[in-house]
């Protein structure tokens, strides 16, 4: 297993935002989380990534154990992430944005970087060719100099996740990577997840409510609701799991319908 997460559970104040859940990832696989909103998704995450600390539970990385870790330190340790709001540089360009990601690894003395030596040299320009060879992987290498919030939505969905790419992870977390965008991109998408896993060996964890992405996607789903998991399989087993209907119909049409229910 690549990633191991064993009973972990969040409380804020008296709500259970997530409740002893248990996940797991095998290596170079293609995994869904979905529920209805407020279900806890993006807080199971948010503890994965060091952002929370969970009350209690264990999350295991290719035998890391990661609780107690800060984001950075859970970034170095292999698990790279998309936020739903897009968190992008603004006054950057795209490629510099992905530079600075790919800092994480650079190994640079502070007085490289003051002196620019050749080894500091060296190094930029490896971290450029890198980047540009990332943009070009998410299709972007015609907007390399272009401010990377003057994007399209769909574009600058793609420059977060070659970003997250950059740190050179085991696992990437994208947290509702579909959201915004049209079929068109949504379909470009789905063939950029599936390049992440098969040329890059990343494996993916994805949140998300697009339902015909989910179920075209994924190799397994997890559904949680109100904190608790309360379905996991293979897509046709969770498309017709009454569970997993009550859960989304349950909560109105705006979880089940608009968003292409379950
Ligand atoms: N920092 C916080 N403080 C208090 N409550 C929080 C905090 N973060 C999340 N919650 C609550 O925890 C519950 C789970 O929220 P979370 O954002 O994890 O759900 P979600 O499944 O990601 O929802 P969505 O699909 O709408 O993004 C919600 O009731 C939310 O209000």
């Amino acid at each position: 297993m690549l990633l191991n997460v064993e009973n972990i559970r969040k409380t804020f104040g008296g709500l259970v935002a997530v409740n002893d859940v248990t996940f797991q990832v095998p290596e170079r696989s293609i995994i869904s989380v979905i529920g209805p909103n407020g279900a806890g998704k993006t807080t199971f995450f948010n503890m994965i990534t060091g952002i929370y600390q969970p009350d209690r539970g264990t999350i295991n990385l290719a035998g890391k154990d990661l609780v107690g870790l800060k984001p950075d330190e859970v970034t170095v340790a292999g698990i790279a992430r998309t936020f739903q709001n897009i968190r992008l540089f603004s006054s950057m360009t795209a490629v510099e944005n992905i530079m600075v990601a790919r800092n994480v690894r650079m190994k640079l003395s502070f007085w490289d970087a003051l002196l620019n030596t050749p080894n500091f040299r060296r190094q930029e320009k490896e971290a450029l060719d890198a980047s540009l060879t990332l943009l070009d992987f998410v299709g972007l290498r015609r907007a390399a100099n272009e401010g990377a919030t003057d994007l399209p939505y769909g574009d600058q969905r793609r420059l977060e996740i070659a970003r997250a790419l950059a740190t050179n992870p085991k696992l990437i977390l994208l947290d509702e990577p579909a959201a915004g965008m049209n079929p068109r991109e949504t379909e470009e998408l789905k063939d950029l997840i599936r390049r992440i896993r098969d040329d890059l060996g990343v494996t993916v964890v994805l949140i998300e409510h697009d339902m015909r992405l989910v179920m075209s996607i994924s190799e397994k789903i997890t559904v949680l609701d109100y904190g608790t998991k309360i379905a996991e399989g293979l897509p046709e087993t969770i498309r017709s799991n009454p569970k997993v209907r009550e859960a989304y119909l349950g909560r109105g049409h705006a979880a089940g319908e608009k968003r292409g229910g379950a």
